[in-house]
């Protein structure tokens, strides 16, 4: 068993390719010995996570993951503990494995609860796993949910945190906040974004004894984001080596955003940063980043550079877009830009054309921009990002970072990542606009789309991780904080 490691490429298995992986392991072993397995490895958890703990409540659905709770509270009740069990199961109708467990509990002598009572020092969550559908709980499973979540003990999910999705990170409105989470045989990418960072606390994965060729039979759905390789700078280099990057945007009343976005990408290290604002040009010089060039958008060289393009560029930034998408330079549209091309089909056009001309494109919108390139609501986004991300991609022939818990980077031609760094406190204004321009550095340092988003993502949230509590986290201190990890 596993506790899952930041700033590793873990591979992510969505419901069907893990009963795939479960169908072809079960095949080779004797009848219920992945669910014992399981039950063995919540056990041993529960031990390592809350060792003195006396009173512990099981908590079952009807299903597997429920069954994967009696052969745990099985070892738990051996091992001197007091078990309270409670089974939302039938032994009429449940599954096979789960029967089998049933049996085997009442053998050992534990007799199931019809409701919990008293205090308990863990809660075992054994309601719901990957056979978890979307509709609210209800009755008794919601009263339970509800429960273990008033506990204050730790709270230790068999699986998933129940009323979590698999696949997606979504949450039906009742669902355990667990403490710790047990991932078995696979990494489930739900665990990593939209409502799964939230809602699954320590992440740990136990492979059930499975022959790695078993489990990496099967593609994945995703990766995890990987810590980027820091690379060195070599002394015989000079600006020139790590390119120019000109930042477009900063209409009327935004032009901070065009600035953070500029600040971003000179503290990520690239040789040169140019500003053209999209305002009436009145700055000239931002005296906390004197390196920053102020230039008349018209006089620069989008042929010989990377433009980042949108942050704060309100209506404004619809004349430049043309120029922009029709030049070879490897390009970060964010937040006005993707508005802006969102409503123009010809501006899309524009987009789509870039593949065939292999100029590098990244788009990078939040949820609600992403809703608004694919037509959709912010809402129908949030409850598949992967999807969303996905197709956002192929549909514009180029990278995508998603931006939001969890943020995905997609592109056609790799498989999903989910980026496991960040936390709530970039959820403020401008932040957004930093990615934009840490994304544009690793471009202009001649990384791909998807290896430039990839690093930029996983070093913005970083940031936040490392950040020291209690202190406050703006984007402008989020841009001087990233000299700190500007080596390359
Ligand atoms: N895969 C593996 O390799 C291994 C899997 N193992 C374990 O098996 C688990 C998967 O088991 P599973 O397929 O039986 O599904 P599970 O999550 O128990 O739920 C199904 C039941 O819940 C019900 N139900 C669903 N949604 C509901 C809702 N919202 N509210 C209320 N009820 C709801 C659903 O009813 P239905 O929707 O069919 O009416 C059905 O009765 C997996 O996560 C892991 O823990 C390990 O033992 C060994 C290796
Ligand atoms: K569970």
């Amino acid at each position: 068993m596993n506790k899952t490691i930041p700033g590793t490429r873990h591979p992510l298995h969505g419901v069907d390719q893990t009963r795939r992986i479960e169908q072809t392991a079960a095949q080779a072993l004797p009848a219920h010995t992945l669910m014992q397995r399981a039950g063995l490895a919540v056990a041993r958890l529960a031990l390592a996570i809350a060792p003195h703990a006396q009173r512990i409540w099981i908590a079952c659905g009807p299903g597997n993951n429920g069954g994967d709770g009696l052969e745990a509270a099985i070892h738990l009740q051996r091992w001197g503990k007091q078990v309270v069990v409670t089974w939302l199961g039938q032994t009429e109708s449940a599954p096979a494995d789960t029967v089998a467990a049933r049996l085997r509990l009442q053998d050992a002598g534990i007799l199931v609860e019809s409701m919990p009572s008293g205090d308990f020092d863990l809660c075992i969550d054994a309601l719901l796993g990957i056979g978890s559908q979307l509709r609210e709980p209800q009755g008794l499973m919601a009263d339970w949910i509800r429960q273990i979540n008033a506990s204050g003990a730790p709270i230790l999910s068999v699986d998933l945190p129940t009323g979590l999705h698999a696949d997606t990170g979504q949450a039906t409105a009742v669902h355990v906040q667990a403490s710790h989470t047990l991932n078995l045989l696979t990494l489930k990418p739900g665990l990593f974004t939209a409502q799964g960072r939230d809602a699954a606390g320590t992440v740990w994965c136990d492979t059930l004894g499975l022959e790695l060729n078993v489990l990496t039979a099967l593609a994945p759905t995703a990766y995890l984001n990987a810590q980027p390789i820091k690379t060195r700078r070599p002394h015989a280099s000079h600006k020139g080596s790590y390119g120019d990057v000109a930042v477009i945007g900063g209409a009327h009343g935004m032009t901070g955003a065009a600035l953070l976005a500029a600040g971003a990408a000179l503290y990520a290290g690239t040789g040169r940063v140019f500003v053209g604002l999209l305002n009436d040009q009145s700055v000239t010089v931002d005296v906390r980043h004197p390196e920053l060039m102020f230039r008349p958008i018209q006089s620069l060289d989008f042929s010989a550079m990377t433009v980042v393009c949108g942050c704060g560029g309100g209506q404004a930034v619809q004349p430049v877009l043309c120029d922009v998408l029709s030049s070879p330079a490897p390009v970060v549209l964010d937040a006005d830009a993707l508005n802006v091309i969102a409503t123009d089909n010809v501006l899309q056009t524009e987009l789509l054309a870039r593949c065939a001309r292999q100029a590098v494109t990244v788009l990078t919108p939040h949820p609600l921009e992403a809703a608004r390139l694919l037509g959709q609501t912010a809402q129908q986004v949030q409850s598949d990002r992967l999807t969303a991300a996905q197709t956002l991609a192929q549909r514009f022939a180029c990278t995508v970072v998603l931006k939001g818990s969890g943020s995905i980077i997609a592109s056609p031609d790799h498989l999903p990542v989910i980026n496991p760094t960040g936390n709530g406190r970039l959820a403020s204004a401008g932040t957004g606009d930093v990615l934009a321009g840490m994304v544009g550095a690793e471009l202009a340092a001649g990384k791909t789309g998807f290896e430039a988003a990839c690093r930029a993502v996983y070093r913005h949230g970083a940031l936040a991780d490392t950040w020291p509590p209690g202190a406050p986290l703006t984007a402008q201190l989020l841009v001087l904080g990233g000299c700190d990890t500007a080596c390359r």
